[in-house]
């Protein structure tokens, strides 16, 4: 018998080509790589440079998703872009495609969209792979209990050369939520909660695996929305063990394994949740059953509370590092320590990103706009995450929800969270958003971002006021 296995121990033992020593880290095969247009420019230069081949473009796969306007198409069906380094960018990454012999999801084209909403909606991300991207969300692609993790531009050469990667081995930390959750709360209150409790740097040095009543109980969307947000809590990666949800999910889907070939795959991914008595080196843990909505006030994605809670007072830290970092934030946010949030005015509401742009996001945003209107003076922003999220949202007449009530209803892309392309919120303005990253300026200079879940987020639309969404049910 050979000892008890974590999840994550079982995928970099399958991986590693050569294990670390004291002077060289592992040598670790990638099944699968991801590219968008931000990160990988520098890259295929270097591999021009040097006179290097993509090893397997087979398994490597691009997206344009960043710098893309989500502008509604014009009369000839086409999304005009404008901005001339956007231009630039999106040129160079067909070329480089063309070159090298990789599939890209061009802008436009049906199944363009955000990079960790396309791998898994393709069929692409699978339980027990090891899959990369120079983007830090590719955490998101844990959710399949693949290991996933974000690399940089140089790796990215490595990568593409290879289609190996020098790792350190990251520790393992289990993240327990068990309980159940009330109506109104989501996946994303479980990580703000979760990073709230443990901080942005809680998770550092080791990969999670989130477990417990409450993970088991998620559809596919809801645990990619945790992974997702693994990175912002500090983890090299967050997995969640694959189960029926996860080969039901899986099973069909374009790239996916047909058959019988469907059936040998599914041997081998029912042998990966970790083994009774696996150890790990950390553990956290979460109740969901006393979780209400969350909500952020700070500028960093652990400054967050129960939407019925107080910003904290500088009294209410810890240390003197901590009382200084809270006081810059309320300053940027324009906040006052010791008030509720309920009922803070806000400008602007963005539901997208790779963290809640999939279609159960939408469909939860949506049953709240039903019959309502959004408020006087408040932009919505809905930009679903890729062109199959938008045609699968027409198809149920979400889209028609959305514009009935007063929001704008876009093409995929990243949007507004990040301030890379058009979709910006203007300075000193408050943004309810469900992305991920509330720094400074991220969703354009001055830009002052509460994460929220959808639910929350469309609340504050119709009221034009941070609302717990369970008063709307
Ligand atoms: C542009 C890219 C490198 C970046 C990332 O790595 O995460 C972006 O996706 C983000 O969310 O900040
Ligand atoms: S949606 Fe936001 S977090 Fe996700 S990849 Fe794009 S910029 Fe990064």
């Amino acid at each position: 018998m050979t000892s008890p296995k974590t999840l994550f121990e079982k995928v970099w033992e399958a991986h590693q080509v050569r294990p670390e020593t004291d002077a060289t880290p592992a040598v670790l095969y990638i099944d699968l790589h991801l590219i968008h247009e931000v990160t990988s420019p520098q890259a295929f230069t270097e591999l021009r440079q040097r006179g290097l081949k993509v090893r397997r473009p087979d398994h490597t796969m691009a997206t344009m998703d960043h710098s893309t306007p989500t502008t509604p198409r014009n009369s000839d069906g086409i999304i005009p872009v404008l901005d001339p380094q956007a231009i630039a960018q999106l040129d160079q990454l067909r070329t480089n495609c063309a070159e090298f012999g990789i599939p890209l999801f061009d802008l436009g084209t049906e199944n363009q969209g955000i990079v960790h909403v396309i791998g898994p909606e393709q069929g692409v991300t699978q339980p027990g792979m090891t899959i990369v991207c120079g983007d830090s969300h590719t955490s998101t692609h844990g959710a399949f209990g693949a290991l996933a993790f974000g690399i940089g531009t140089s790796e990215v050469g490595h990568v593409l050369a290879t289609q190996c990667l020098l790792q350190r081995k990251p520790k393992t930390c289990a993240v327990r939520v068990d309980g159940r959750l009330q109506a109104g709360v989501t996946s994303k209150d479980i990580i703000l909660a979760l990073i709230a409790k443990y901080g942005v740097g809680g998770g550092t040095g080791y990969v999670f695996e989130y477990m417990g009543e409450a993970i088991r109980a998620l559809s596919m969307e809801e645990r990619m929305t945790i992974c997702n947000m693994s990175i912002e809590g500090g983890a090299r990666a967050g997995m969640i063990a694959p189960d029926e949800t996860t080969f039901q999910y899986v099973a069909g889907r374009r790239f996916a394994p047909k058959g019988a070939d469907f059936e040998a795959a599914l041997a081998r991914w029912r042998a990966l949740p970790t083994d009774e008595g696996a150890s790990f080196d950390h553990e956290m843990s979460l109740d969901a059953n006393s979780l209400e909505p969350m909500i952020t006030y700070g500028t960093t994605p652990g400054m967050g509370i129960p939407i019925t809670g107080a910003i904290p007072r500088l009294s209410d830290m810890p240390d003197a590092s901590s009382r200084v970092a809270l006081e810059k934030a309320l300053d940027y946010m324009g906040l006052e320590a010791g008030k509720p949030i309920l009922g803070q005015p806000i400008d602007v509401v963005f539901i997208g990103s790779c963290t809640n742009s999939r279609i159960n996001d939408l469909r939860q945003a949506a049953e709240l706009f039903k019959g309502r209107s959004v408020a006087e003076g408040v932009r919505v922003m809905v930009v679903p995450g890729s062109q199959q999220v938008k045609k699968q949202a027409e198809a149920e007449g979400l889209d028609a929800i959305f514009k009935a009530a007063g929001a704008e209803w876009r093409e995929a892309g990243c949007s507004a969270c990040l301030a890379m392309n058009d979709d910006k919120v203007p300075p000193g303005k408050y943004a309810v958003s469900t992305s991920n990253r509330n720094f400074v300026g991220r969703q354009g200079p001055g830009s002052r971002s509460l994460l929220a879940s959808p639910l929350t987020a469309a609340a504050a639309a119709i009221t034009g006021r941070v609302t717990d969404p369970r008063t709307m049910l």
